[in-house]
């Protein structure tokens, strides 16, 4: 379990766009938080400013003992190694196996050749493999090649594969924007029930309302890099939603879900 600490961060890219404008927020060990906000609004840069994949303009993280500013490349691999990425897209290799694209989040534990191959793999790690993907229900398509499988189940291969790396925080970014309606609840409910169990903290990115309103239980919306809310869902109104994506985005409530104010 990791706790987080994001004070002012700013990113102001090269070509002069400000994706993130003093943001500041905590997580504590075991919160879920739902990351929500507008194309552009800057939920991507935050989520890559915590991997270490972007430096900030100004501000900081603090990861654990980790203060990401200060570290060198080594200290950041070693932070990223404690740290879990779902994405949208899955990013399995399709011509592998399931099993061996979960052996894979063992990577961060060593660079040794042995663990790139199930045959080389240490007998441990090729246990808790089989393990991560029994935790998603996917025993019996463990040798099966990953781009064979449903984009559900490839999205369960990725979780299994985060779970190998042990993670202590998870970040995640729109994990059902590819999967049918039932296949994305299928897939919040396993990973919200690991997270769960774990006591994992996490901050997801969806642009499903529906879901952030029943996973989350904080939510955080950003607009133009600002937050704009943050809230327990308990407290969460339709006004700052609305406030959230209208009225430069000309997005519909209704189309979000949102009831109409009356206002
Ligand atoms: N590498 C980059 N260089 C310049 N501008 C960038 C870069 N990456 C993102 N931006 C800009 O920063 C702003 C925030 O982008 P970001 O991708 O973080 O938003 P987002 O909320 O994740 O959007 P989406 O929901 O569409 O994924 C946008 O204006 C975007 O065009």
């Amino acid at each position: 379990m990791l706790s987080l600490k994001i004070s002012g961060l700013t990113k102001v890219y090269l070509n002069g766009t400000t994706a993130l404008d003093q943001v500041s927020f905590s997580a504590q060990p075991g919160e879920g938080i739902v990351l929500l906000g507008a194309n552009g609004s800057g939920k991507s840069t935050l989520l890559r400013c915590i991997l270490g994949l972007e430096t900030a303009t100004s501000g900081d993280i603090c990861i654990g003992n980790w203060q990401i500013s200060q570290l060198n490349s080594q200290q950041l691999r070693q932070m990223r190694s404690q740290l879990g990425m779902v994405f949208q897209k899955f990013h399995l290799v399709g011509s592998l196996s399931a099993f061996h694209n979960v052996l894979h989040g063992a990577l961060g534990r060593s660079t040794s050749p042995r663990y790139w191959f199930p045959a080389t793999a240490p007998e441990i790690e090729r246990k808790r493999a089989m393990e991560c993907l029994d935790r998603v229900n996917l025993t019996h398509f463990a040798q099966q090649r990953a781009d064979t499988l449903s984009g559900g189940q490839q999205q369960r291969v990725a979780i299994a594969r985060t779970l190998m790396q042990n993670p202590k925080l998870i970040l995640v970014d729109e994990p059902v924007a590819s999967l049918d309606p039932q296949a994305g609840k299928e897939v919040m409910d396993l990973l919200w029930s690991i997270v769960r169990e774990q006591r994992l903290t996490v901050i997801c990115t969806l642009h499903q309302l529906a879901l952030a309103r029943e996973y989350g239980d904080r939510i955080i919306g950003l607009r133009d890099g600002k937050i704009q809310m943050d809230t327990t869902v308990n407290y969460l109104q339709d006004r700052d939603l609305t406030m959230l994506y209208e009225p430069e985005f000309g997005v519909r409530c209704s189309e979000l879900g949102i009831r109409e104010i009356s206002t």
